[in-house]
């Protein structure tokens, strides 16, 4: 039988929600018995590019043993082709196939100060509706102490800022949340 999965689902249009998305999944696979599956939302812009992630169906959310949910932060809150993807999950919703399973969130933005903790408690709000049990990052973690890029309790955040590279501390606060996602998925299960 395939090991069990987490959904590591992002929207991402410059790539940095992305590549966050990748640190998580490493996080989640440094966990033996567990796999990652990276999956991405629709564009709603008509000149996008296709992105080179294959595109979530229900399934792959209905069948999750947990979710890191990651986005761009638009205007303090999550992209709309990713509010716009959850609105279509009503039967999951009625049919409370989300219920008690682990996840967090995930986001990056240009600006220091332009809404990341916003955008992630935002992030949560649907997936609480879904029945999902929430995880931040415990302070324990020491670079959250020491950060001076993102990183929050809320959730792993990557500060773009003249588009530079996502930071080492970024990085470890991805995995160190990949990887404490996958462990109380498999305490779950
Ligand atoms: C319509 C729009 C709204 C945005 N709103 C914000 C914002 O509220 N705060 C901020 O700091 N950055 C904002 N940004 C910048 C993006 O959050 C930032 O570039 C992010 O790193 C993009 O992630 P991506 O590379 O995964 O697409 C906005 C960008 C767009 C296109």
């Amino acid at each position: 039988m395939a090991d069990p999965y987490i959904l590591v689902l992002f929207y991402s249009r410059g790539g940095k929600t992305a590549e966050l998305a990748q640190f998580i999944a490493e996080g989640v696979e440094s966990v033996a018995g567990i796999d990652a599956r990276l999956r991405t939302v629709p564009s709603l812009h008509q000149n996008d590019v296709p992105s080179d992630y294959v595109a979530a169906s229900t399934n792959d959310l209905r069948d999750c043993a947990g979710l890191a949910l990651g986005s761009p932060t638009r205007f303090g809150t999550m992209a709309a082709p990713m509010k716009h993807w959850w609105e279509q999950t009503t039967p999951e919703w009625l049919n409370g196939d989300l219920v008690n399973k682990p996840a967090c969130v995930f986001t990056s933005t240009t600006t220091l100060h332009g809404g990341q903790e916003a955008t992630l408690l935002s992030m949560m709000v649907p997936l609480l509706h879904h029945g999902f049990i929430l995880l931040g990052t415990p302070y324990t973690q020491a670079e959250l102490h020491t950060t001076r890029s993102g990183g929050t309790p809320y959730g792993v955040s990557h500060w773009d800022q003249d588009q530079q590279a996502i930071s080492r501390d970024e990085i470890v606060l991805a995995r160190a949340q990949g990887k404490r996602l996958a462990l109380t998925a498999q305490r779950l299960l």
